[in-house]
């Protein structure tokens, strides 16, 4: 709803009403619709101020009724109103004015802004445009160029650069209202002519139509397959082109074409998801809304190597004081040297770092309130450290590990106070990666899982809750998807092949030029720990079967050779030289994967695309519904968004539990059933009792799964 009240001085102050961000909802629409009409029709009025109640002008459309029939005021008819009317309206904007809520301010003749607030136009990252005019009037207020930077990268502008831009007229530090309603005062009965930007001409670059053509190849590149970036880019183009009305007809057209998409759809589902996964629970009862999470000031980093570095440069930029350890004086000096680069690099326009410790002494943590240890992946080496943790840290020290799946419990059972032992699996590089993976095992208490997960939002991080298993989510999911992209070499296909029906699939990256750039020896690593490979295989055990299933001994092949990747400036590609990032296809892979079929008596044959792409994703998520199955994470959304953050899935395609909900789950299951007949010895390829459950529920919506989970589990 809106509110309307006259105000001495001849103003009429209509505040926006729909908590938490007065989303414009059909209420609030014909709320303004109607307080609009009042103050036009009253004598008395001069001028107009609209605000938002709470602190906040406006979140802009309301998300929620997208997924139904829209009904109510539209908002173009609306904010049409507001520039054409001949009283001046201004916009007092504290909080944010996004997406519709700009929108709307952009119709108002003025705006002024608190120094606080924020601006934006992001319907790009819900898969769609600014279909309210504000691809029409935005190129119109500061030009096509900075109009199309925003409306393509749907990025928020603090009120500093908006006043820079010129999307706003005023700042004011103080009381944003009062300053609005005297503005207001001051230029009631003015000519408001150009301040209607429908009725300007836009700031366009001179060569046009390359610069339209560039920004639609940059966008291709940034957002692999998405729709609505390009979308964007048309209907800007269209202000430049186009008088303002046949522009505001393309902009209806084009939001036509995504309003209802599935990509649209996707990234409506993710919107909603990220704030899901923050009201986590775990199966002992704890809970986002019941467990304190501590407050955390001083930390301690253990091992400076690739991930540590990183993990000490976020903490130190929450602004958390940081004792960082090494084993050695040499490994600190490196420690020391990659941290302190990362911090000079990431130090522009950043706010104050707390203060930062290096030294191998661990009986420096005596005052430390949360560790995180980040050394080798090796168990002993890190149960012998959670050992001298233990020992040595204050008794309520959260202790927390950076293991990427070894079992958190078994390291929580080495010290004294195993309730306050939980997972803190950080993505490389850890400064920048946006995913946190909250590992709580079956002793860890409701404040140990609250405070890390305070801590990764503290950190800018998406924290998800997960269960304890090898692997926990993310990593328990990725190796039937690794596995599946070696069985297809071996049976023809060929590495870039693999890659590129991944990448023309939304990753950035395929599953072999990830592995070569994180590096191959990471994997061998594990497998040798897990008896897979290495000294501990049973001897004339078959290389391509272990545990009673087929296994690849394929990329421990590679690693035998040297060939680690990136680093070594070869792995599944060839590259310029070690560290180059430039992968070429190499024939040395073409002719080892030639001889290693003839060698396992194996026919090559050509593989479709869309096999590569069945049994990658359909063996990764059938793994999915059994981590739902087993309780490791509570809901699809929970896996979902650890795969859209943490292991780049297109966030158009919504992750890929609801990647499997669009692509019809009788489908998947299908699929997954034709590919385990005739591959009976890939266990993973068996769906799983949920799925089934699922298809045999009639295929659910995704919301409604948690459900049948439920009941699945009871059964259990
Ligand atoms: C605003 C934020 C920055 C606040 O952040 P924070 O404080 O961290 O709080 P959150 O936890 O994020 O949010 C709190 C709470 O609020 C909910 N919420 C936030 N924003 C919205 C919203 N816009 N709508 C609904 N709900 C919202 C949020 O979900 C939380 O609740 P919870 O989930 O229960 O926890 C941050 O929230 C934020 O960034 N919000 C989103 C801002 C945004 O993206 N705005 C743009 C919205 S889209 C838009 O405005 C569209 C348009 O401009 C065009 C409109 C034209 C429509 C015309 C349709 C034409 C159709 C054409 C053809 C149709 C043919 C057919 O019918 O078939
Ligand atoms: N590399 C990656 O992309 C990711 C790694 N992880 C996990 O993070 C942890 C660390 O991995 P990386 O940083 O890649 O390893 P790394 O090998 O780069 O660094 C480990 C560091 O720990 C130090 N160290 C070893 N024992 C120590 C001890 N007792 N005390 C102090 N320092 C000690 C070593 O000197 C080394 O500098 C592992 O558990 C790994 O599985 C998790 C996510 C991603």
């Amino acid at each position: 709803m809106a509110r309307y009240v006259r105000i001495p001085g001849s103003i009429a102050l209509i505040t926006l009403a729909n908590p938490p961000v007065n989303a414009l909802s059909a209420a609030v629409r014909r709320g303004i619709t109607e307080t609009l009409s009042r103050a036009i029709a009253d004598p008395e009025v001069k001028a107009v101020v609209l605000c938002g109640e709470n602190g906040n002008f406006c979140g802009g459309a309301d998300i929620k009724e997208f997924a139904g029939p829209m009904s109510g005021p539209g908002l173009v008819p609306m904010i049409d109103a507001i520039e054409a009317g001949e009283k001046p309206v201004v916009a007092a904007i504290e909080g944010v004015a996004l997406g519709g809520g700009l929108e709307l301010a952009l119709g108002c003749h003025y705006r002024i802004a608190h120094c606080k607030a924020r601006v934006g136009l992001p319907e790009v990252t819900l898969g769609l445009l600014p279909a309210a005019g504000g691809t029409q009037r935005l190129p119109r207020l500061i030009g096509l160029s900075a109009a199309l930077d925003l409306i393509t990268t749907g990025r928020h502008v603090s009120a500093q650069e908006a006043l820079q831009l010129g999307i706003v007229d005023r700042l004011t530090e103080g009381d944003t209202l009062g300053v609005a309603v005297e503005f207001a005062q001051s230029i009631a009965g003015q000519p408001l002519g150009s301040r209607r930007l429908s009725t300007r001409t836009p700031a366009c670059p001179a060569d046009l139509d390359s610069f339209l053509q560039g920004a639609l190849v940059q966008v291709r590149r940034r957002a692999r397959g998405a729709m609505a970036p390009e979308a964007c880019v048309r209907a800007v183009g269209a202000a430049a082109t186009l008088p303002y009305s046949q522009g505001m007809q393309r902009e209806q057209e084009l939001m036509a074409s995504l309003f209802r998409s599935a990509q649209a759809r996707a990234l409506q589902y993710c919107f909603f998801s990220q704030r899901l996964v923050g009201r986590w629970s775990t199966p002992s009862g704890a809970r986002w809304d019941s467990a304190e999470p501590r407050p955390i000031r001083r930390a301690a980093v253990i091992g400076l190597g690739t991930m540590g570095r990183g993990i000490a440069v976020s903490l130190l930029q929450a602004g958390i004081a940081v004792v960082a350890v090494e084993t050695d004086e040499q490994q600190l000096e490196a420690g020391r040297r990659a941290v302190t680069a990362l911090l000079e690099r990431r130090a522009q326009g950043r706010g104050s770092e707390g203060p930062l410790r290096f030294t191998t002494d661990l009986q420096q943590l005596r005052q430390v309130e949360l560790v995180i240890e980040a050394v080798f992946e090796d168990l002993a080496v890190k149960k012998q450290v959670f050992r001298q943790l233990s020992a040595v840290c204050p008794a309520d020290t959260l202790l927390c590990t950076n293991t990427s799946g070894l079992d958190v419990e078994q390291l929580a059972a080495c010290t004294r106070s195993p309730e306050l032992v939980v997972g803190t699996h950080f993505f490389g590089p850890a400064h920048v990666m946006k995913l946190l993976e909250v590992v709580y095992g079956p002793r860890s208490s409701p404040v140990a899982v609250a405070t890390a997960m305070h801590l990764g939002k503290r950190l800018g991080k998406v924290s998800v809750a997960v269960g304890n298993c090898p692997g926990f989510v993310g990593n328990r999911m990725l190796k039937p998807y690794l596995e599946q992209a070696h069985f297809l070499l071996e049976e023809g296909a060929a590495p870039e092949q693999v890659d590129q029906a991944l990448e023309e699939f939304g990753f950035a990256m395929g599953v072999f030029r990830v592995a070569d750039l994180s590096g191959l020896d990471v994997g061998w690593r594990v497998r040798k720990e897990a008896g897979l490979t290495g000294p501990g295989v049973a001897p004339g055990e078959s290389p391509r079967r272990r545990q009673g299933r087929r296994y690849s001994p394929l990329p421990d092949l590679l690693c035998e050779q040297g060939r680690l990747g990136q680093k070594t400036g070869r792995g599944w590609y060839l590259y310029e030289g070690p560290g180059a990032r430039e992968a070429r296809p190499d024939p040395w892979t073409h002719s080892f994967l030639q001889q290693y079929r003839q060698q396992h008596g194996l026919q090559p044959r050509a593989v479709p695309q869309q096999e590569v792409l069945e049994r990658c994703l359909y063996a990764l998520i059938n793994e999915g519904f059994r981590v739902l199955e087993d309780g490791i994470a509570t809901g699809p959304e929970d896996i979902d968004i650890i795969y859209v953050f943490g292991y780049g899935w297109p966030r158009h395609r919504g992750g890929p539990m609801f990647h499997a909900g669009a692509v019809g789950l009788a489908t998947v299951l299908d699929r997954l059933e034709h590919y385990h007949h005739a591959h009976p010895d890939i266990p993973n390829l068996q769906p799983s009792a949920l799925l089934r459950r699922l298809v045999a529920s009639g295929n659910p919506p995704i919301q409604k799964w948690r459900e049948v989970i439920r009941r699945v589990r009871s059964q259990l």
